[in-house]
């Protein structure tokens, strides 16, 4: 676990108030459709909890940077070697599935996409729509339908089918969504993941559980892989975070919440429900 060495001595009194907030304050258990996060003791000040994230953020890439390919490579075998024998992944006949970025250096989801493919699951994988962190899930029928797009070179589904008509969005079908298996770039035990800043997993899962509750469906569980350099002792969070109900690392499963516990099994705080992470959930 990579332990934080922030210089600052303001940084450290915030994270040590977190984590003291964090103990004294046991997790509400509440329903996975309204688990969010309320702001923590350090993330009064919005500010303060943006550049506590930047700094984690920092702090995480040059951990990542650190690992060597093959390194990356054997983690990336054993975390989708746990996923792919898990119940979650099983039951899943729609699942929503990042394409990693090797530039990013995410975990590989090579081998869960063509499982995905091959066992007939409906996959979706993302789409960047607009310049306002807003993207789509759009429908993956093999590798051929991927295309690298800049700035990142993530490789992004098409818009359309081969025949020309707009490739199926998984918000606009009528059917559920039961996975979700979503990269991230800082993770802690209790279920808080830090992204890259843009907000885009966090406006998606708002969308998809509200596409789910109107429809009486449960919402997907929202499953994350991570290397090892990726588990922080706590992830600085803020309301609008959504808490995961798994983490998946080469050594472990780490469940969550109730709905991660129950379909991955593993390790973790997942019976009390702290997918809510610092208690005051809302
Ligand atoms: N594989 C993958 N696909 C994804 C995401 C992701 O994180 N991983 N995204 C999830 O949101 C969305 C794309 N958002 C992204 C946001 C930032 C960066 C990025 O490279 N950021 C740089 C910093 C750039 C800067 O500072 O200007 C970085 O993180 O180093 C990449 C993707 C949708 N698709
Ligand atoms: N559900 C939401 N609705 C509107 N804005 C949001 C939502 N979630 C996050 N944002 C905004 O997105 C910006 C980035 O948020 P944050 O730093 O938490 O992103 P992140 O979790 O690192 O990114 P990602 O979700 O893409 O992995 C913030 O300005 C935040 O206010």
């Amino acid at each position: 676990m990579l332990r934080f060495s922030i210089a600052a001595r303001g940084f450290r009194q915030q994270l040590q108030r977190c984590a003291a907030a964090a103990r004294c304050q046991p997790p509400l258990p509440v329903p996975p459709t309204t688990r969010c996060f309320a702001m923590s003791a350090a993330a009064q000040d919005g500010q303060s909890v943006d550049a506590l994230k930047r700094r984690v953020r920092e702090e995480v890439k040059a951990a990542l940077r650190a690992l060597s390919t093959e390194q990356m490579a054997a983690e990336s075998e054993a975390i989708a070697a746990r996923l792919l024998a898990s119940r979650a992944f099983a039951d899943a006949p729609h699942a929503v599935i990042y394409v990693h970025c090797a530039k990013l250096r995410e975990v590989d989801t090579t081998a869960v996409l063509q499982a995905a493919m091959d066992g007939h699951k409906r996959l979706y994988v993302p789409r960047v729509l607009d310049s306002d962190a807003n993207m789509h899930f759009l429908h993956l029928d093999g590798w051929a339908a991927l295309e690298a797009v800049p700035p990142f070179g993530i490789r992004e589904p098409r818009p359309t089918y081969d025949d020309g008509t707009p490739r199926q969005d998984v918000l606009l079908v009528d059917e559920p969504l039961e996975l979700v298996v979503m990269p991230g770039l800082a993770f802690d035990r209790t279920g808080r993941r830090l992204g890259r800043g843009g907000g885009y997993y966090d406006k998606f899962i708002e969308a998809a559980r509200a596409h789910a509750t109107a429809r009486g469906w449960e919402p997907p569980l929202l499953v994350a892989l991570a290397f090892r350099a990726q588990m922080v002792g706590e992830v600085p969070v803020q309301p609008h975070d959504v808490g995961i109900d798994a983490i998946i690392t080469a050594d472990e499963v780490i469940a969550c919440s109730p709905a991660g516990a129950a379909a991955l099994g593993g390790s973790g705080s997942g019976g009390g429900g702290s997918g809510g992470g610092s208690g005051g959930a809302t």
